[in-house]
């Protein structure tokens, strides 16, 4: 196997758990620990992405464009990564972002939408970036439909796909169908990022290698949306543990998590009631902040919200969905 490539996320998907928050002076030396660590790829941009600063996806306390400026002078031999969701960025913002020095564009669709991607790689491409195409809420989809819209994304000049584990539902067996069968169907790399909804990031991202993953993410500490990632340096540990060769610091990462990463959590990450329920509803972690500000101001338990979100098969980019279930759940209650 070619060497298996981590990608820390904690600057990105990490910043969906402190409300976008992150300053460039933090960037910057979180960077800095993982490229002392050797992490070969690093991701930072706002949760939702290139122009994520948005009323619908939460604001950033501070600019884009410098944030990833800090992280492009921390990286030396590391990449720095963003990521892109067609509709909330648009092309103008990769040129931008490949400008200032990013090495590689992740495209996030919702797994069945991959046929809106092509001009985004062409662009990155064009921008000469490297290029990873990200299915989200991947557990919604058998593997053979995944590996048809991944197959989309490998023809528009993708070098790697990833199965994305949005609401973390997936178990082991789920994993490993899902990515065997992109490796069979796809002649570049496959990768699989984790949330820890069902307590199974690790465990099923040590499944998704064992069916021939190349990449997987981590966050360290596990920072990130609902539930959390599967923790970078929890990985590391375990990857040692298994021979399998990263070339990634433990002592740098273990001590990045510890006095770094930890003290800047809003709440503690637990598997709490919103997160298991999101878990095994199969809805988007990214959800949950507003599903418990919706439940909060209406008077209603989070899990009727994620439970009916569950039911209607909600994707990324239907945020306002949230809002129109909370009313309606209100309603009921004032009726009976
Ligand atoms: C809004 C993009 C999203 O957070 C991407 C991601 O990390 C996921 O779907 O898990
Ligand atoms: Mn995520």
């Amino acid at each position: 196997m070619s060497k298996l490539l981590v990608t820390d996320t904690t600057l990105r998907d990490g910043s969906h758990a402190v409300s976008h928050s992150f300053s460039p002076e933090f960037v910057g030396e979180i960077v800095s620990k993982l490229v002392a660590a050797n992490v070969p790829i690093i991701e930072v941009s706002h949760g939702a992405g290139l122009s994520g600063s948005t009323i619908q996806q939460g604001f950033s306390t501070h600019d884009e464009w410098k944030l990833i400026e800090s992280a492009v002078a921390n990286k030396k031999d590391s990449k720095i990564a963003s990521l892109f969701v067609p509709g909330i960025g648009t092309r103008p913002e990769i040129i931008t972002a490949a400008n200032i020095g990013i090495d590689v564009l992740r495209i996030a669709v919702h797994c069945t939408e991959a046929d809106v991607t092509q001009q985004y790689f062409e662009q990155a491409k064009k921008s000469g970036l490297e290029t990873v195409g990200f299915l989200m809420m991947s557990h919604t989809q058998p593997a053979s439909v995944l590996a048809e819209q991944a197959k989309l994304m490998e023809s528009y000049g993708a070098d790697c796909v990833y199965i994305v584990d949005s609401a973390g539902a997936l178990v082991p067996e789920g994993v490993r169908e899902r990515v065997a069968k992109l490796k069979e169907s796809l002649s570049i790399n496959v990768g699989f990022h984790a949330h820890n909804n069902l307590g199974l990031a690790i465990g099923n991202t040590i499944a998704a290698l064992e069916a021939g993953a190349n990449q997987v993410d981590g966050t360290l500490r596990g920072l990130g949306a609902g539930a959390g990632n599967a923790p970078t340096e929890v990985l590391v540990a375990v990857l040692n543990k298994m021979k399998i060769e990263t070339g990634i610091n433990l002592t740098i990462l273990m001590d990045t998590a510890e006095e770094i990463i930890a003290p800047v959590f809003q709440y503690p990450l637990v598997i709490d009631r919103d997160n298991l329920a999101a878990g095994y509803a199969g809805v988007y972690n990214s959800f949950l902040l507003h599903v418990r500000e919706a439940a909060a101001k209406f008077n209603i338990n989070p899990v009727s919200i994620i439970e009916e979100l569950g039911r209607r098969h909600a994707v990324a980019g239907q945020e306002d969905w949230i809002l129109d279930v909370a009313i309606e759940l209100a309603q009921k209650q004032l009726v009976r």
